[in-house]
This record gives C-alpha cells, structure tokens and sequence, in this order.
C-alpha cells in the first residue's frame, strides 16, 4: 500500500484489480448509477461537521455501495492541485490502475457533470480499525469510451444507519509530521 502523500484527507492506494471486474463492467445498473450518480441506500449525514455516508438499506459483502466521484486525472496532475490547498481537507483519490497513475479529483467541488448533487464517495470517512468498505477499480464504458471508476464494495454487512468508513490508507507518518494532531488517523 501506497501512503506517501501529505495533505489532510489525501490518499493513495494499490488498488485491487477485483476478480468480478467483467460483471460489474456489463452491469447496465452500476453503469447507469456512476454515470448519473444515482446510487441508493445512501444518505448524507451530518456529524456536526465533517458530513459522513450512512446506509439506509442493508447492504451484504461484496455489493457494490458507490463509486468516488470526479474527474480522473494524472496523478502528476492531481499532486499540483495538492500543492495548492492549504489546510482544506483532500477530496483527491490518488491511485493506481496497472501502470498508470492516477487521481480522482473530487475537489473540485461540485463536479461539472453533476452540478447539483453533492455525491457519495468524497464524504465518506477514514477508519483502518473498522473500515467497512473498500475501494477498486475498474475500467467502464460510457458511450464507447473507456473511464476508470473507483468503486467501492461492502467488506461486511451493513446494515440500515451505520455510516459508511473505508481505510485512507494512511497514518500520522504519512503527514511528514503535519498529522501528528490528527486524531480522526486513528480510527
Ligand atoms: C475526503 S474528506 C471526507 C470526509 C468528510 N466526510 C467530508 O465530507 O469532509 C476527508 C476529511 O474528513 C475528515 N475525516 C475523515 N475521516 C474522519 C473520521 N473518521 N473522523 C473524523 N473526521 C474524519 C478529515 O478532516 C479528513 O481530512
């Protein structure tokens, strides 16, 4: 696991590539939930702040929750937006997807394609300890073009009101020394 980066919130992980890859690429409901960011059983809930994802239905391992919404960029092209914030948390999902480097920016907020909505995956927080969802990618058509989509699945099941968690996949180090306070890494 990749957890070199050092802002607040950003995150870098070696992603699994998921053995189900093929159903979930011809699947026309996953399709059409990343697409229009339509997905269900989730809600938005404040903690007073940050805001966090809970379930409103039971959701059982391995279904998929929702993607991490933004637009992919080059990992080189998300380190310089990176750059540029100073103590905002990171909406920036740093990945891999077998050679390439890449970067969900979900801060910029909200997305161009979806202006209206605020969505899922950016809200959802960090817990190593009791993560119950994970991220993968995987690579989806839209109208012919191919897009990598990071997509999370239940670990375990979840049921109604629990919030959503996955692990960042970093800890106080990862901060060179900026974290240090940060005691939501403990989780
Ligand atoms: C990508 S945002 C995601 C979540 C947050 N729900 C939000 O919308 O701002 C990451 C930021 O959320 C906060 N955060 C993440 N996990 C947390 C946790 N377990 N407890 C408290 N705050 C958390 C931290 O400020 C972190 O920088």
């Amino acid at each position: 696991m990749d957890d070199q980066l050092s802002k607040d919130g950003g995150h870098c992980q070696a992603l699994e590539a998921v053995n189900k890859t093929k159903q979930i690429e011809n699947d026309p409901f996953i399709l059409n939930c990343v697409a229009e960011q339509a997905w269900t059983g989730l809600a938005l809930k404040d903690f007073g702040p940050p805001k966090g994802v809970v379930a409103t239905r039971t959701f059982h391992p391995d279904d998929i929750v929702c993607d991490y919404h933004g637009q992919v960029i080059t990992a080189s092209e998300g380190r310089a937006i990176m750059q540029n914030l100073n103590d905002e948390a990171g909406y920036m999902f740093f990945f891999k997807s077998g050679q390439k480097s890449l970067c969900v920016d979900a801060q910029t907020f909200p997305c161009v394609c979806h202006p209206q909505i605020d969505t899922f995956g950016r809200r959802i927080k960090h817990s190593s300890k009791a993560a119950n969802v994970k991220p993968f990618c995987c690579t989806l058509t839209f109208d012919g073009q191919q897009k990598e989509v990071v997509l999370f699945k239940a670990l375990v099941k979840i049921p109604v009101d629990c919030e959503l968690k996955f692990d960042y996949g970093v800890n106080r180090k990862s901060f060179r020394g900026e974290g240090l306070d940060l005691e939501w890494l403990d989780e």
